[in-house]
Parts: C-alpha cells; sequence; structure tokens
C-alpha cells in the first residue's frame, strides 16, 4: 500500500483534467457561429463582426494625384543637369475643377490630392520651387523625373479587390476603408446575448451592507467589463445563492433568452457548488476540469441550443478563463474568424518557480529593461485570489505543463490583455 500525500497544487485527485489544447480543439469543432446578419450604418459597425466580403466599388486612389502641395510637370519638358523655368499655365485643386490650359512646355500650380492633368507626370513640391513674376513663373530644380510625388490610381486599392474580409471584427480602420471604397453600411451579426450572472451566498453587491464573512462581488464587474469590448448584448442577472433550486431555476428561465450564459463560482467539487449539476439536469456538460492554473473547475456545455460557461469563482481564475475560453467561444459564436487571443515572445526578467502539472497563466507587466528591451516582470504574487495581480499587469504569460519555472532571460508567450483590461 502506498502512503497517500497532501496535495499542495494538485492535478485533481485521480480525476483526468483536459488540457486547454484539447478545450480549444473542442470549441473549434463543435461551435459554429449562432448570429443573424443585419445591416447597420458605418458608425454601428465598429466592433461587430463583418457577415460578408467587401469589395470596392472604387479604385483608391481612383485617379493619378498629387502626393504634395506645389507644380505639376511633365517630366520631358525638365533639364535633368541644370534648372528650369517654366511658365505657369494652369490650376489644379482638390475637388476643384481645373482652371487655365495645361499645355507642355508649362507649370501646374497643383495640391496635395488634385488629380495629375493629363500629360503631366511629376510634381515639384513648393518649398522646391522659386516662384517668379507674381506667380506667373516658376523656376524648378535639376533632376526632376517622372513618377515623383505623384500618387498612383489604384496603388492602394484596385475597383472589384476585397478589402474587408467576412469574419473581420471591425476596428476603426477597417471601417475607414469601407468607407473609403464607399460603403454607407456594412452587413454585420447581430450581437450575441449573452446572461451573467454569480454565485455564492457570500457575494453582495457593493453599496451594501457587508455581513461577517461576506465579500463584495467583483466577478460580475470584471465578466461585464471583459463582454463591453465584444459584440454582444449583456444581461446581468445578478447574484444567486449557493441553493440548487434557485441555480436551476435561473439557468432554466436565462438559457432561452440568451445565446451564451456565463456563471462564474460554484462549479468546484465543493457539496456548496451548484452550477455543474443543475447543467446536467438541464442540458449537457461538454467538458468540466481543465489542465490549467488558474481556471481548473471551468465548465462548458449547453442547455437547449444555449452555450453555458461556468467559470471558477476565483476573481483571477473567471479573468484567466475569460480571457483564454469564454472570449474566443464568444466570438466564434458572432462569427468572428480570428478568435485566438495574441501572444507574443518577450524575454523575462525575473525568476518564477513553476509547481505540478498545469498550464500557468501568471500575470505579468511589459517594462523596459535598462538596455531599452521591453521585459516581462511579475510584481505581485500570483494566487487566483488576488485581484491585485490583474491590477498590476499588462497581461499573462503562458508556462507550459512540463515547463519546471521561468529565469531571467527565458522567452515566454505572453498575451496581452485586450482594450477593456489593457492601460
Ligand atoms: N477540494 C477542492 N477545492 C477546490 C478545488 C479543487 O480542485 N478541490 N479547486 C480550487 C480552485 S482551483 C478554484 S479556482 C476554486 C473555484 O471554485 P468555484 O468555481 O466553485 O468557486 P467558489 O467556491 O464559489 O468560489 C471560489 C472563491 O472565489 C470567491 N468568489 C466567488 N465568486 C466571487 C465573485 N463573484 N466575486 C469575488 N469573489 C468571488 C469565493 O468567495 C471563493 O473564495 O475552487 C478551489 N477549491
Ligand atoms: O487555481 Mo484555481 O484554478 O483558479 O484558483
Amino acid at each position: 500500500m502506498g502512503v497517500r500525500r497532501l496535495i499542495d497544487d494538485c492535478c485533481g485527485a485521480g480525476a483526468r483534467l483536459m488540457p486547454l489544447p484539447e478545450a480549444l480543439a473542442i470549441i473549434d469543432r463543435d461551435l459554429v457561429p449562432v448570429t443573424a446578419v443585419e445591416h447597420v450604418p458605418l458608425w454601428a459597425a465598429l466592433g461587430r463582426v463583418l457577415a460578408d466580403d467587401v469589395t470596392a466599388a472604387v479604385s483608391l486612389p481612383p485617379l493619378p494625384n498629387s502626393a504634395m502641395d506645389g507644380y505639376a510637370v511633365r517630366a520631358a519638358d525638365m533639364a535633368a543637369d541644370a534648372e528650369t523655368t517654366l511658365p505657369v499655365v494652369a490650376r489644379q485643386a482638390a475637388g476643384q475643377p481645373l482652371e487655365g490650359e495645361p499645355a507642355p512646355g508649362g507649370a501646374v500650380r497643383i495640391f496635395t490630392g488634385a488629380p495629375m492633368p493629363d500629360g503631366f507626370d511629376a510634381v515639384v513640391m513648393q518649398e522646391e520651387a522659386e516662384v517668379l513674376d507674381d506667380g506667373a513663373r516658376v523656376r524648378l530644380p535639376a533632376g526632376v523625373r517622372a513618377g515623383v510625388n505623384v500618387r498612383h490610381a489604384g496603388e492602394d486599392v484596385r475597383e472589384g479587390a476585397v478589402v474587408l474580409r467576412r469574419g473581420t471584427r471591425l476596428r476603426a480602420q477597417d471601417v475607414a476603408m469601407a468607407a473609403a471604397v464607399g460603403r454607407a453600411e456594412l452587413p454585420v451579426g447581430a450581437p450575441l446575448r449573452v446572461a451573467v450572472f454569480s454565485t455564492g451566498d457570500e457575494l453582495r453587491d457593493p453599496g451594501e451592507a457587508l455581513p461577517h464573512g461576506c465579500i463584495y462581488d467583483a466577478n460580475r464587474q470584471a465578466l461585464k467589463g471583459m463582454l463591453a469590448g465584444l459584440p454582444v448584448v449583456v444581461t446581468d442577472l445578478g447574484i444567486l445563492p449557493d441553493d440548487p433550486e434557485a441555480v436551476r431555476e435561473a439557468l432554466a428561465r436565462a438559457a432561452p433568452e440568451h445565446d451564451v450564459v456565463v456563471t462564474s463560482g460554484g462549479v468546484s467539487v465543493g457539496e456548496e457548488d451548484h452550477v455543474r449539476g443543475a447543467v446536467e439536469a438541464l442540458g449537457a456538460i461538454t467538458f468540466w476540469r481543465l489542465r490549467l492554473k488558474p481556471g481548473k473547475p471551468a465548465a462548458l456545455g449547453r442547455i437547449g441550443e444555449t452555450v453555458f460557461l461556468g467559470l471558477p469563482g476565483n476573481p483571477v481564475a473567471t479573468i484567466v478563463t475569460f480571457l483564454l475560453i469564454a472570449r474566443p467561444i464568444i466570438l466564434r459564436l458572432a462569427g468572428a474568424t480570428d478568435v485566438a487571443p495574441r501572444r507574443f515572445q518577450v524575454p523575462a526578467d525575473f525568476h518564477f518557480e513553476k509547481k505540478g502539472g498545469r498550464r500557468e497563466f501568471i500575470r505579468v507587466q511589459l517594462a523596459t529593461a535598462e538596455d531599452g528591451r521591453t521585459v516581462a516582470r511579475t510584481l505581485t504574487g500570483q494566487g487566483s485570489h488576488l485581484i491585485s495581480s490583474v491590477v498590476n499587469a499588462h497581461g499573462l504569460a503562458e508556462l507550459e505543463e512540463d515547463r519546471p519555472g521561468v529565469e531571467p532571460g527565458d522567452m515566454l508567450t505572453v498575451i496581452p490583455f485586450p482594450d477593456t483590461m489593457a492601460g
């Protein structure tokens, strides 16, 4: 008979914990976009997921045009090794009709963005031109070659080209591109309906009295804050008691009205943890318990057509599992194609001993070292109950299951926090 040892930071007493990549593969395989398509004006499209490719109705630029305020010329009229003086024969401003006759042997006063007159192929910026006779003539430097300071038609975008791909989560620059190619509206996925609630008899909302043994509910605020950056409408269903009936009833009521229900707390193994049981009674659990730190008790399931996400109660575990699992799920259901968090390689500036065989996500700050390089640092303890560890961080460093720890100079994979959490 072997002697059972006390488990500190365990991988679970016997139970198999699913590795994170396996859980993400299930999400990839099983979850498909659920949102309907709606057409919205550009200002409402920001942050939404594009439901169809956008093709350019016009080339950008539509015509060859000047990159500078100055004088348009024909390179053939210019001396290669000497200054050239030309009469100013016409004027072309952006958005205005051409004034005068842009004849060969003359220069055209031109402004940034104005179309190049036919046959003119170079622009001298006005700082390099000497204006003579009150602007009737201009002396231009030697060596002006065809093409200088001219923007070519279609050099940015060709008419008919796909400029934005379906599945893109629209950023300011994407909306700018849509506008530039003439789109006033875009087809986007309807916002996902997401319900959020917390579980735990010990929880009170800030502003309420705090009886002995109680704490304020931080997780609902964290979840709503992180959801604020996603294409969703959120229903806040408040705090549920540690009571199986109440949890089951709340889930049964919320599920038909929402695409996703996210809970925090009550998914671990204690007899006060009722969330998983309620989901099993109403639907099915897809996975429960991951080889992940923090976040081991995270659960994914279904209640009817609704996706259920049970995030662990420790606040840092809630935040980490939201970023690693809930956020990609929500983006995927919303039709986005690029759903994985971005990862960057950054050298570590600290020593850290990793315990256990879970994939661990520690909170790091990105700082500038003395030699000017960006490095990852840790400032505080890493317990999953320590909210200051996320407050003082810019992102998560990912330590693979079999990694013994971190030494200064080691390369780390860092996931920066998304916008609503970034500093
Ligand atoms: N015997 C075991 N105990 C625990 C295990 C385990 O494997 N065996 N796992 C631990 C891990 S890891 C985590 S994470 C937690 C998660 O448990 P639950 O999801 O059931 O969460 P609760 O027990 O309800 O709460 C855990 C912790 O977090 C606090 N909490 C909960 N909700 C909130 C909230 N909305 N705002 C702020 N803080 C919250 C709660 O008071 C507890 O302190 O289980 C471990 N236990
Ligand atoms: O380690 Mo638990 O997984 O989040 O606190």
